[in-house]
């Protein structure tokens, strides 16, 4: 039987360091099935970041916007009204109203002890939280996340973060928007369509950069067809702002905001900064076992010691840290009772952009599978020309994508923009994972008329000698 671990002096076979996804699948995954005792420390909510700061509560508010625009967009429905505080009870209700009572039963339930607060190392396989002693036996795990990055021109004037924007509570009139990745679009996605006036200041010539362009210039079109402004290669020389104050999550945080900007000067009611995120390494007492943060990020640990999730370095993205979370349990498992473990996969890394028109990519980019080398083969079709894709909405703008390695006429890499394209990225997942040729895709034969007939249109536009 579980419990909430209090005692001064606690010896279990692992310690995990933060309940996020990747901690928490990490210590399920080292235990389960097994005698093995996991403590499992965390300093604000089990379930981290993600469960109430970040992909929970930020889908939350952008499905209702989602659908609300596809009926705008049906012949036979009106566009329907929004209902903010609808949609923010909505949000409230995903994120538990900030409540992690049902993280720790599912914990109990899993057998994991959860040690609360904030917890370092103290030496060899030694943790500490607060008065408490943790000693473990096999591993210690890192899954402490990763916290967002606030360059110096922004920090006297105390921005929204993104935990802001997924906690919203007041909504800015005139809100402005840094960044052009993830957060910022997905941000301005729904701030947008909660009523914000959104300025977005971008400092590359795209937004989504990591993504084909074809996927920035597509999520571009629609925000500002939605009214937002995207002012891009544009930097900010100095942000004032009156009284900045902490006023609590998702409450604006002082007046207003005055921004010199090589836009020209912009007046906002609030600002968010979102221009990537660090892994959250620093005050965990790496120095006491002769680490720096930099060590962790180059893997340079002891046999004891790993890191998991954001913190990690990999990409920041739930699904992949509870996947890595996962195999490294499995290996911690197997350490400890002298099994052996399952031999590595190298998986392609999928991500969905919450964006509307979604953007769902897998694998490789055509630049990132040149660069690697590769004689690649590329499809593309309108992502309106499958009947099935077609009939989601009355304009459907987008493009499909696969990038296909010549020489073993696999799938590399997947791209698609659209309506509900998050539904088709796994499809590719399966593909490049399997190395299935695209001449034996031919035969994985899709349902008529679905979105994922856009699986036929890109394989009749590949060369006639790879299918
Ligand atoms: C706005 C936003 C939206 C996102 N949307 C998506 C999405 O739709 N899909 C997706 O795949 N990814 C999304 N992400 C990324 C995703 O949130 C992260 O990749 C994910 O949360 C990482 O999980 P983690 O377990 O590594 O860390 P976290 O979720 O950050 O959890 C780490 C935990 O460790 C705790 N902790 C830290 N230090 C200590 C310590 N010393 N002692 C004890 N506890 C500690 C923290 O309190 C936290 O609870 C989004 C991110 C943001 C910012
Ligand atoms: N749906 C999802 O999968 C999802 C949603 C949100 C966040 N996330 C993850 O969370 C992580 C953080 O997201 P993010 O959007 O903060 O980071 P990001 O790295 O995706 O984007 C940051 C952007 O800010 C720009 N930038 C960097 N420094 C700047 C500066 N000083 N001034 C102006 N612009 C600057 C970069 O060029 C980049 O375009 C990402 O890894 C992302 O994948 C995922």
């Amino acid at each position: 039987m579980a419990s909430t671990a209090d005692e001064a002096e606690l010896d279990v076979d692992v310690v995990v360091l933060g309940a996020g996804p990747a901690g928490e699948n990490v210590a399920q995954y080292a235990t389960e099935d097994t005698e093995l005792t996991c403590a499992l420390v965390e300093g604000e909510l089990v379930g981290g970041e993600c469960s109430y700061y970040a992909c929970m509560p930020s889908k939350a508010l952008l499905r209702p916007l989602e659908i609300a625009a596809t009926a705008g967009q049906l012949g036979g429905l009106r566009r329907p009204e929004v209902d903010v505080a609808g949609v923010l009870a909505r949000r409230d209700y995903w994120v538990s109203r900030y409540d992690d009572a049902g993280q720790i039963a599912w914990a109990e339930s899993t057998g994991l002890q959860v040690v609360r607060g904030h917890g370092r190392l103290a030496g060899e396989r030694l943790v500490v939280v607060g008065d408490q002693r943790l000693r473990a036996r096999h591993a210690v795990v890192i899954g402490t996340g990763s916290v967002p990055v606030i360059p110096p021109v922004y920090a006297q004037v105390s921005p929204w973060t993104s935990r802001d924007a997924t906690g919203v509570v007041e909504i800015p009139q005139r809100l402005v928007v840094v960044g052009g990745g993830v957060v910022a679009c997905e941000a301005a996605t729904w701030l947008a369509g909660l009523g914000s006036a959104v300025t977005m200041l971008v400092r590359g010539d795209r937004l989504l950069p990591g993504q084909e362009p074809f996927a920035g210039e597509a999520v571009l079109a629609a925000l500002t067809a939605a009214g937002v402004t995207v002012h891009r290669q544009t930097d900010v020389q100095a942000c004032r702002r009156e009284s900045p104050r902490e006023t609590g999550l998702g409450r604006i945080h002082g007046g207003p905001l005055t921004m010199q900007t090589s836009a020209g000067p912009i007046v906002a009611d609030e600002i968010l900064v979102a221009v990537g995120r660090r892994p959250r390494l620093r005050d965990l007492g790496l120095e006491s076992v002769g680490l720096t943060p930099d060590d962790v990020l180059a893997g340079r640990l002891p046999d004891w010691l790993s890191a998991v999730g954001d913190a990690s370095g990999e990409p920041a993205l739930t699904h992949w840290g509870k996947y890595r979370a996962r195999v490294l349990g499995e290996q911690i498992a197997a350490a400890a009772l002298g099994r052996a473990a399952s031999p590595e996969v190298e998986a392609p890394v999928p991500q969905v952009i919450f964006t509307d028109p979604q953007v769902a990519a897998v694998g490789l980019t055509q630049e990132s599978a040149r660069s690697s080398g590769l004689d690649i083969a590329i499809a593309r079709v309108p992502y309106a020309s499958a009947a099935g894709a077609a009939l989601l909405r009355d304009e459907v703008p987008g493009t499909a994508q696969l990038v296909v390695d010549r020489a073993s006429g696999a799938v590399v890499g997947a791209t698609f923009v659209g309506p509900d394209a998050g539904e088709l990225v796994h499809a590719a997942t399966v593909a490049i994972v399997t190395g299935a040729p695209v001449r034996l895709l031919r035969h994985a034969v899709p349902s008529y008329p679905t979105a994922s007939e856009l699986w036929l249109r890109l394989l009749e536009d590949l060369p006639r000698d790879l299918r």
